[in-house]
């Protein structure tokens, strides 16, 4: 699957009414990780997918799924599995019936449909109406249709929702295992600590269109070089002999600083030759959280693929 090329938006516009729900969406989301697509309710996720699914026509641009529009896919479970609304059930149907009639539709076998209740925790519940199920267990059932082709590529919406802490962490684990396969993984999200630990690259949106579209790691280290976490019972004797060797300090908490600008080696020392005491001095790691509140604290400083050090 390494030459697949994934989904693509190209310059995707929509507007409903007085709406511009996609301003130039444009975005390639490779096979092999997580992506994550996050950004504020409203920016245009829910509807750049339901264009790439062909449920809504853009007025401009293209979306592709592995090199092609969604619509000429013949059996296109078998290319793309999507989840995008979990509350859209016939509630007197049962969870196994459910996937027997799509698995039906596109030539998949009974057997394919006992694999993926088992792989999604279902296959207790197969023979449950759904309308009795929680919401939980609905977006379980979406995800087994999202997998009932086998599909080298899944696209999700706010899988996350509803979800108690052992669903979460068993999304997060299905969802690297998938990308970890070759397939190709998108995930929408608007909240950022969802993606913690799960996503490998992030597609960032604002007002229709991308705002950063950035690895990971990349990320949590540009917003974590060089700075150190201190914690000090002094913080504002602390703040005033690091400024005056030149020194960047900012308080984030009660008895916590952020210092850029100096080696902990250099802090310590500084410390030490003012007579400030300190209990903690650590290497500052930034949470995706707080990437996402930097990237989106003034979007025009975030364009393209770059990340730059928001000015402070
Ligand atoms: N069918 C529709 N008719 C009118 N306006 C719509 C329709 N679908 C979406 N919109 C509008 O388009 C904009 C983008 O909506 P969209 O649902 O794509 O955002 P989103 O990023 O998925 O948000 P959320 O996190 O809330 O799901 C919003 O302003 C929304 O109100």
């Amino acid at each position: 699957m390494t030459d697949d090329p994934g989904i693509e938006a190209e310059g995707l516009r929509k507007r409903f009414g007085a709406t511009q729900a996609l301003d130039g969406m444009t975005f390639t989301v490779r096979p092999g990780r997580v992506t994550g697509f996050v950004g504020p309710n409203g920016a245009g996720k829910s509807t750049t997918m339901r264009v790439v699914l062909g449920l809504d026509a853009a007025d401009q641009g293209r979306a592709l799924v592995g090199g092609r529009p969604y619509r000429t896919l013949g059996s296109p479970l078998r290319h793309l599995g999507s989840l995008l609304d979990a509350g859209a059930l016939q509630p007197g149907r049962t969870a196994r019936n459910h996937l027997l009639w799509l698995a039906h539709s596109q030539g998949l076998s009974a057997g394919r449909v006992d694999q993926v209740l088992e792989q999604v925790g279902l296959a207790q519940a197969a023979r449950r109406r759904t309308g009795g199920f929680s919401l939980g267990m609905r977006q379980r059932l979406g995800i087994a249709a999202a997998l009932l082709g086998d599909p080298p590529a899944l696209m999700l919406d706010e899988p996350f929702n509803g979800l108690d802490p052992e669903g979460i962490r068993w999304i997060r684990g299905l969802l690297t295992s998938l990308a970890a396969q070759g397939r190709t993984v998108l995930v929408s999200s608007h909240l950022m600590s969802e993606l913690q630990d799960v996503a490998d690259h992030l597609i960032v949106v604002g007002r229709g269109r991308v705002v950063t579209d950035t690895g990971v790691r990349e990320l949590l280290a540009s917003l974590s070089a060089g700075r150190v976490t201190l914690r000090t019972s002094e913080p504002v004797a602390a703040a005033q002999v690091l400024a005056r060797v030149g020194a960047v300090v900012r308080g984030t908490g009660a008895d916590a600083l952020s210092v850029s600008g100096l080696t902990g080696e250099a802090i310590v020392a500084v410390l030490n030759a003012g007579g400030v005491p300190f209990a903690e001095l650590a290497t500052h790691r930034a949470s995706l959280e707080e990437a996402y509140l930097e990237l989106t604290r003034d979007d025009v400083q975030y364009r393209g693929t770059g990340v730059e050090e928001a000015a402070r």
